[in-house]
């Protein structure tokens, strides 16, 4: 793996602390850290992220680091992120605050979803989804936002699977209008650019226009990753789709506004916590239901036509792969059998479980 120009970053409050190289010969790491940032660093776990000229995943937990190294270590457990928070709190957090989870780092759209839900809340950012969920598990944080369907790329797999493997419930839900921009260095126009950097879902949102530019596309973590790494790279010919915000953080430029294929972009983000909230009947709720079906031809009719005689609304089904559920031997001469292929189904529904009760 060849892994080079790494960004450390730690927390919120200094979220770039400065630049490591990754060396595949001998495993180790040098480490260039911005002035002043050097005691934080010595004192608290760091999170290593790849933001350019990487040829792998450059998933920062694969990285074998010497003990020697300054740094101590790179996971994405939720001890990792403990530490992270500690240096938060080095670094003067208010933990009056309401603590939320996001899945990036500041400037990604799940920070706007956050700052959406809870105006005045502490946004933590997350390596990924699943420190998100361990986060609000562990008490380390109060809440966590993930989104879970765009309106024009579908929905975000990873959040299904990931819950039903946390023991979170959905408190709350929000819809976010994504308006994308196109980042790039000053006085660079988009028709200069050879390379777009996004998260996946993003560059999906927009490919109208990239299919336009004749550009290649990179997939990175999220969007402000995007735009930081086009930020710290330097070249001239790399953009990044991100939002203005993001622009403003990373000192970017936006040569293109609204570049999403449909101006209606809209993300559903749903709100997690510990604890569930105590359904009622005082305003409309919705509900959310995973269930796996036997095998029989009726029972997916039946299943569905349960809402349908009580007139309630299903306003999203999705099914996932049933895993862990071991595949049974296929052998050639019957090609697969249908015992081989068990799904969950995913039903949101217009009504509070209080109405269910009440029946
Ligand atoms: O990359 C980000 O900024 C994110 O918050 C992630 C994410 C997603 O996972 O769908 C959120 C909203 C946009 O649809 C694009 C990306």
């Amino acid at each position: 793996m060849a892994l080079n120009d790494c960004c450390i970053w730690g927390c919120a409050k200094a979220p770039q602390l400065g630049m490591a190289n990754f060396h595949p010969d001998s495993s180790r790491l040098s480490v260039n850290l911005k002035q002043g940032t050097e005691k934080w660093c010595k004192r608290e776990c760091c999170c290593l992220r790849a933001v350019s000229g990487f040829e792998s995943s450059g998933d920062a937990d694969r990285i074998r680091v010497q003990p020697s190294v300054l740094l101590e270590g790179f996971h994405k457990d939720a001890n990792i992120i403990n530490k992270q928070l500690r240096g938060n709190d080095l670094c003067s957090s208010d933990r009056s605050k309401l603590r939320v989870a996001y899945k990036g780092l500041p400037g990604a759209y799940g920070e706007d979803a956050a700052l959406k839900a809870y105006p005045n809340c502490e946004t933590v950012p997350c390596l990924d989804f699943e420190t998100a969920f361990k986060c609000v598990e562990s008490w380390l944080v109060d809440k966590a936002v993930v989104p879970i369907e765009s309106c024009i790329a579908g929905s975000i797999h990873r959040n299904y699977d990931l819950l039903i493997r946390h023991n979170l419930h959905i408190v709350g839900e929000l819809h976010l209008l994504i308006k994308h921009c196109l980042l790039g260095h000053k006085g660079v126009r988009k028709e200069h650019l050879t390379s777009v950097i996004s998260h996946p879902q993003a560059l999906v949102q927009c490919e109208t226009m990239l299919t336009d530019l004749g550009v290649t596309n990179i997939a990175v973590d999220d969007t402000a990753a995007a735009a930081r790494a086009v930020a710290l790279d330097g070249r001239r010919d790399i953009g990044a789709i991100a939002s203005s915000r993001a622009a403003q953080l990373y000192g970017l430029h936006i040569l293109a506004e609204a570049i999403q294929d449909d101006d209606v972009n809209v993300t559903r983000f749903l709100i997690l916590a510990r604890d569930p909230i105590i359904p009622g009947t005082d305003r409309p709720y919705k509900t959310s239901i995973v269930f796996s079906l036997d095998e029989d031809p009726s029972v997916l009719f039946r299943a569905l036509g349960a809402f349908a005689l009580r007139n309630i609304n299903l306003s999203k089904i999705e099914s996932r792969p049933l895993k862990h559920c071991p595949l049974s031997a296929v052998d050639d001469s019957k090609e697969g059998s249908a015992e081989s292929f068990k799904y969950l189904l995913y039903i949101d529904f217009e009504a509070s479980l209080a109405r269910a009760a009440q029946k």
